[in-house]
């Protein structure tokens, strides 16, 4: 019998930022291993017109969630959508929920965050720093709870070359942060937020620092630990392989690549690529929250839940494999046939970036107004561009992170316990890993069907027969031009001309000889 999963059985656990790409991992995770727990209470807003009912509804009824109505029929009953904008005071939550919660929770996983990189600083610190700590003050008014498990990342120290299993301070309090903040305007957040981020390259890795800070200082008598995932991908095992849902870390860029859009990129090949399985994220994720709670440590424990240091892959070994996997399982209607060359050198990067990618965007908006289309390529193209230029800084360096304290829990789980929330990723074969990232890709982000394979395969082979027309079209009317403008070209012409056609005459001499 698995300890972690019985330590959850009867729990009620609150989980903020459950609708993101962890969080719905997390939760079938909980439903599949502790059918018995009483409730999840999730922490939800409306988004896209979808009420938070409708978007519970549409989580449960995913391919993600098959195997827990197997396990837990009755998962909708043990399932609470709490209504709660984490941007607002209170996070907007109503009395009588908000008393639910301060009564009943037992354990808290706050996974909410925002992850994008260009943020206004105003909002990433509301929600990253000023929702953590309101939460937190929401925490110490509940007398049941055992473990408040933060989830931060990584990167929150990417300033710094070994990063330990500890909180390194910012130079500004967290608290003057939140503040200033309230009274300053747009304006003036846009001149100093370089300052203030430093040499962090965005608002998120910024405010996901200031937030482990703010743990730190707000922790009280609380259970806490803060578990650090780097690059979160796919599943790696759980509760299939391969499952993705959103466009963040190197899935965008697989499918950018897939579609040979983006065939060049300022990356070391040599970097390490420190990806992490979402799966084992959570499994780390579960086995801290019941030793926070079993075991109590006295001090804050932070877990590094990273793949560099004991199972490590590089970034060109990763393109490598991503290539050869669209060789066997293309996508479909691919704009260019996909090719990946990663190159350290700026020129370089901006002579493919005109070449390769600008290039023919404007080529094909062009053939798309000849045929009264309307242009969208070249749009297209600079924001991804954009996009590129903004992960390049995490292809084009390598960490390394201690995890004594997550191989220190990996030696207190029980052999079973390792089985199921296993989060030792030595076990991880990276070839297969990442054959089944690009698959789940295909399947659930592009929702492509297999059956179409066969057309890819197809299609691309036009793609390359429509490449070498163009490259030798363009290699001619160059030649042509060269030719009407230089002597010498004129001379090289001629003489391969008169040499080609010397070499016709001997073979044909010779080949009616031998008749
Ligand atoms: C030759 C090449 C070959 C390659 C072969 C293959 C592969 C192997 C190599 C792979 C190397 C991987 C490196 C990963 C490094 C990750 C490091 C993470 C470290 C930290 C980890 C963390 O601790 S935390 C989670 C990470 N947090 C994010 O990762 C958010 C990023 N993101 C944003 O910060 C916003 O997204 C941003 C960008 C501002 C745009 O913002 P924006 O306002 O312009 O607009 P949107 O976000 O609405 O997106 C607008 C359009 O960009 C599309 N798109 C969005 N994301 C995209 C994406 N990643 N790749 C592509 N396309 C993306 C989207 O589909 C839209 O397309 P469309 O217009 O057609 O709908
Ligand atoms: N993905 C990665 O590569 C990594 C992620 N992390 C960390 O893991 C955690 C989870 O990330 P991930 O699942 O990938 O992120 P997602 O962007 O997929 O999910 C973010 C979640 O936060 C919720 N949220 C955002 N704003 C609000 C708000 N105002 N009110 C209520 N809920 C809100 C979102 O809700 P909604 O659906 O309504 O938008 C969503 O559920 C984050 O703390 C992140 O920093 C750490 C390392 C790497």
């Amino acid at each position: 019998m698995s300890m972690i999963a019985a330590f959850y059985s009867g729990k009620s656990i609150l989980i903020t930022g459950a609708t993101g790409f962890m969080g719905k991992v997390l939760m079938e995770k909980l439903f599949r291993t502790s059918p018995d727990l009483k409730v999840i209470y999730i922490l939800v807003r409306p988004k896209a017109g979808q009420t938070t009912q409708q978007r519970v509804f549409q989580i449960l009824n995913s391919k993600l969630f098959e195997k827990v109505k197997e396990v837990c029929p009755n998962v909708h009953e043990k399932i609470r959508a709490i209504y709660a904008d984490l941007n607002q005071n209170d996070f907007a939550i109503s009395k009588e929920d908000m008393q639910e919660l301060l009564s009943c929770t037992n354990i808290v996983f706050h996974c909410a965050a925002t992850v994008r990189f260009d943020d206004h600083l105003r909002h990433a610190v509301q929600l990253n720093v000023t929702a953590t700590q309101q939460l937190l003050l929401m925490a110490s008014q509940m007398p049941k709870l055992e473990a408040f498990i933060h989830i931060s990342t990584a990167f929150s120290n990417c300033n710094l070359k070994h990063i330990d299993e500890v909180i390194y301070p910012c130079p500004v309090e967290p608290k003057k942060i939140i503040d200033s903040m309230e009274w300053l305007d747009d304006a003036i957040i846009d001149e100093i937020t370089p300052k203030l981020i430093g040499d962090r390259p965005n608002t998120y890795t910024y405010t996901k620092a200031l937030g482990e800070m703010v743990v730190q200082q707000e922790s009280g008598n609380l259970n806490i630990a803060i578990i650090r995932p780097s690059i979160v991908g796919a599943t790696w095992q759980e509760p299939f392989p391969g499952w993705v849902d959103n466009l963040n870390g190197p899935s965008g860029l697989i499918i950018a690549a897939g579609k040979g859009f983006l065939r060049a990129i300022r990356a070391t090949p040599m970097a390490v690529a420190d990806l992490i399985p979402v799966d084992t994220v959570v499994n780390l994720t579960l086995a801290v929250g019941w030793y926070t709670a079993v075991h109590r440590p006295k001090s804050t424990l932070i877990y590094h839940c990273t793949s560099g240091n004991l199972n490590p892959c590089n970034w060109g070994k990763m393109g490598f494999q991503v290539l050869a996997t669209f060789e066997k399982i293309p996508f479909e209607r691919a704009f260019r046939r996909p090719y990946a060359d990663f190159t350290t050198n700026t020129i370089t990067t901006q002579y493919w970036n005109a070449v390769s990618h600008r290039a023919p965007a404007i080529i094909y908006d062009f053939y798309l107004r000849l045929t009264g289309r309307k242009p969208r390529m070249t749009k297209v193209m600079n924001r991804l561009l954009r996009t590129v230029s903004m992960l390049e800084y995490f292809v084009n360096r390598s960490w390394e992170w201690s995890t004594y304290n997550t191989e220190m829990l990996m030696s207190e789980l029980s052999p079973e316990d390792q089985r199921v929330f296993n989060f030792d990723v030595r076990q991880l074969n990276w070839l297969e890993y990442i054959e089944n990232y690009v698959l789940g890709v295909k399947k659930y982000l592009l929702k492509e069907d297999m059956a179409g394979i066969p057309e890819a395969k197809q299609h691309l082979k036009r793609l390359r027969n429509i490449h070498y027309l163009f490259n030798t079209a363009l290699f001619l009317i160059a030649w042509r031009l060269l030719i009407a403008r230089s002597q010498m070209a004129r001379n090289v012409w001629f003489f391969i001309v008169s040499f080609c056609y010397k070499f016709l005459s001997y073979f044909r001499a010779s080949s009616t000889l031998k008749v």
